[in-house]
């Protein structure tokens, strides 16, 4: 299929849209009329840069409020459409959108409604135009895509077919086997757009939180999947009306549009059966290593810290300055060599993690995946054993180390020399990895990760920060193994936003590890010497009337400063370690049958931190 974007989508000028619409590789553009009226481009002009592009015009919209219109006001309305299609002419449009009539003077009267259409395309027939109408979610008459289809099946004139937004028809929970109904040749257009599941007004939802498809909660890739079914062999084209999207980069909003649409047609493509050349997300992910990077001077402490939270150094490059920790099954990585990729992130980013390694089922299909996606691949080898896996682009450019699950034994064992020392035998793994991101890229990575790895969007926490409110997003893999939140924020002085600043861009905040005993993990690393971050009595006190805990549980929590959450899948404990230079910090939890992360808790967590605040 071609693959459009509808002008409105982009921010810039008529221009800049264009030029970054092009510049991703899109095959042709809606024009959003307001975009046309804003520019000082004549349509002739506009069909020229596109032209030099190598874009087509596959739309021009919207055209509103005509059937329906009484009296006077229906001349008016046939008027106005053929000063539209003259300006069409001039754009090389053949294709236009008319929206459901809003207008309070709207007759909701069905012949009328038909009548209209036929005439109207009497007359874009004799300029080899087609319409293409499509209910408004708000509209007055019309709000339904399954009326449309049947005000089209009535009009049944060759230049009438139906516009499919998957927008208006899934904010309204319209089951979207009904478009099997419509003849795939009758469906002159198709736009599409997610949007985060909100309890809103639906218009004022539209026109400030569609956002592209892999970024929200609709089910868009059903949605495509019965377009296909019926046989329309037009574009898919995006139509964002997003806030955000208003005040970023139109070639990054641009680029993600794409990723988006390659994204939900291999998704469609998969729930119809067939077999897509590409692969498909992989079946199974977890995390193998976190790889951080220090500063020589620097190395020490952060070996220090690691060893109060129960890791061994039980490994050690033979001829780099790494070292490999474990606790459990966990892996941790300190890079402090000089003139490498670690030192180079270092210098730009400060201490940090650069790097996480991802156990894959088969990691060339991953990376196959990620060319289609065009996630860049970076050509090192500096993962630990000089393996060269493939190493990807990720939050903040850090690495993404795709790891086979059969050189792993590898991977570890060609460069680093074991240093015999115990590894804590009690199960500990990495229960998630929690990353900052600039709000402007929040949208972005959460599509980057569905889309590359397939990893399933749970409900976004609004999370009170004494500073401002911090967006968390968390996303998983199906069988839990890899966990991620994604966390941004527009208030200045947030922990999050401090962190983006600090780190000169996203990056991964902390990491948190899973036990199967949290409060004997709590005591052991509390003898190791491990700064935990303390949380007030009031916390307890206001736990234990809650959920009811007894007087010694209530105690025994708040002892080693654990913070606790419970809902009707099971509970959560929780502790967090104090940051390491004021950057990235550990949490350790448990979770019995609790799929959350205890965002109840978060404000509390996040006021403790603050009293730690220097700047
Ligand atoms: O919000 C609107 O007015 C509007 C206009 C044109 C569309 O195609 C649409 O989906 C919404
Ligand atoms: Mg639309």
């Amino acid at each position: 299929m071609t693959f459009g974007i509808a002008t409105v989508s982009l921010s810039g000028t008529l221009e800049e849209k264009l030029r970054a619409a092009a510049a991703a590789g899109f095959d042709g553009v809606e024009i959003f009329e307001n975009d046309l009226i804003a520019s000082p481009l004549s349509p002739r002009e506009v069909r020229a840069m596109m032209d030099d592009l190598g874009l087509g015009c596959m739309l021009y919209q919207p055209f509103r409020d005509f059937e329906g219109m009484p009296g006077a006001m229906r001349q008016r309305a046939l008027d106005r459409a053929e000063a539209k299609f003259d300006l069409m002419g001039d754009l090389g449009a053949d294709r236009i959108l008319v929206c459901s009539n809003c207008s309070p003077h709207a007759l909701g009267e069905r012949n009328r409604i038909v009548a209209d259409l036929q005439e109207l395309g009497e007359r874009a027939g004799k300029r080899s135009i087609i319409v293409g109408y499509e209910a408004l979610a708000w509209g007055r008459h019309v709000f339904d895509h399954r009326d449309a289809w049947a005000i089209v099946e009535a009009v049944d004139h060759p230049h009438i077919g139906i516009i499919l937004d998957s927008f208006h028809s899934l904010s309204r929970g319209i089951p979207s086997e009904s478009i099997q109904a419509i003849p795939g040749d009758k469906i002159a257009f198709v736009q599409l757009a997610d949007a985060p599941r909100l309890e809103m007004d639906l218009l004022y939802w539209s026109r400030h939180f569609r956002n592209f498809p892999g970024q929200g909660g609709l089910p868009v890739a059903d949605y495509v999947a019965e377009i296909i079914r019926t046989g329309y062999d037009g574009p898919l084209s995006l139509e964002i009306f997003n806030d955000r999207f208003r005040g970023w980069s139109p070639d990054l909003i641009a680029a993600d549009g794409l990723r988006s649409l390659r994204h939900v047609e291999d998704a469609a493509e998969r729930l119809l059966g067939r077999t897509p050349a590409v692969p498909a997300p992989p079946a199974a992910v977890r995390p193998e290593f976190v790889e951080f990077a220090v500063n020589a001077q620097d190395a020490p402490a952060l070996e220090q810290m690691f060893g109060s939270l129960g890791f061994a150094r039980t490994g050690v490059h033979r001829t780099k300055a790494v070292t490999r920790w474990q606790a459990g099954s966990v892996n941790l990585v300190i890079n402090a060599q000089p003139d490498s990729f670690g030192q180079g992130f270092e210098r730009a980013h400060g201490p940090s993690i650069c790097a996480v390694g991802l156990a894959v089922p088969d990691r060339d299909a991953v990376a196959a995946r990620a060319a289609f996606l065009d996630i860049g691949q970076v050509d090192q080898a500096e993962a630990p054993g000089n393996l060269s896996v493939p190493a990807l682009r990720g939050i903040g450019g850090s690495l993404i180390y795709l790891i086979g699950e059969e050189e792993i034994p590898a991977v570890w064992d060609t460069e680093f020399e074991p240093t015999g020392a115990a590894v804590d035998p009690h199960p500990l793994t990495i229960d998630h990895l929690a990353a900052v991101v600039r709000i402007d890229e929040y949208l972005s990575w959460q599509l980057y990760w569905r889309a590359l790895f397939g990893l399933e969007q749970s409900l976004q926490s609004d999370v009170i920060d004494p500073s401002g409110l911090v967006l968390s997003q968390p996303l998983r893999s199906a069988d839990g193994a890899l966990r991620l939140t994604l966390n941004a924020s527009d208030a200045a002085g947030t922990l999050s936003s401090r962190f983006v600043g600090h780190n000169f861009g996203g990056g991964y905040q902390h990491i948190a590890f899973a036990s199967d005993d949290l409060t004997a993990t709590a005591h052991r690393i509390a003898e190791k010497g491990a700064d935990i971050l303390p949380i007030g009595g009031n916390y307890y006190a206001d736990l234990a009337a809650r959920f009811g805990l007894d007087g010694a549980t209530r105690t025994q929590l708040r002892d080693a400063h654990i913070l606790y959450d419970a809902d009707d899948a099971g509970d959560y404990r929780q502790l967090y370690s104090r940051a390491f230079q004021k950057r990235f910090f550990f949490e350790f939890v448990e979770r019995r049958g609790y799929e959350g992360y205890g965002a109840p808790n978060a404000g509390v967590r996040l006021a403790s931190q603050e009293r730690f605040r220097t700047a």
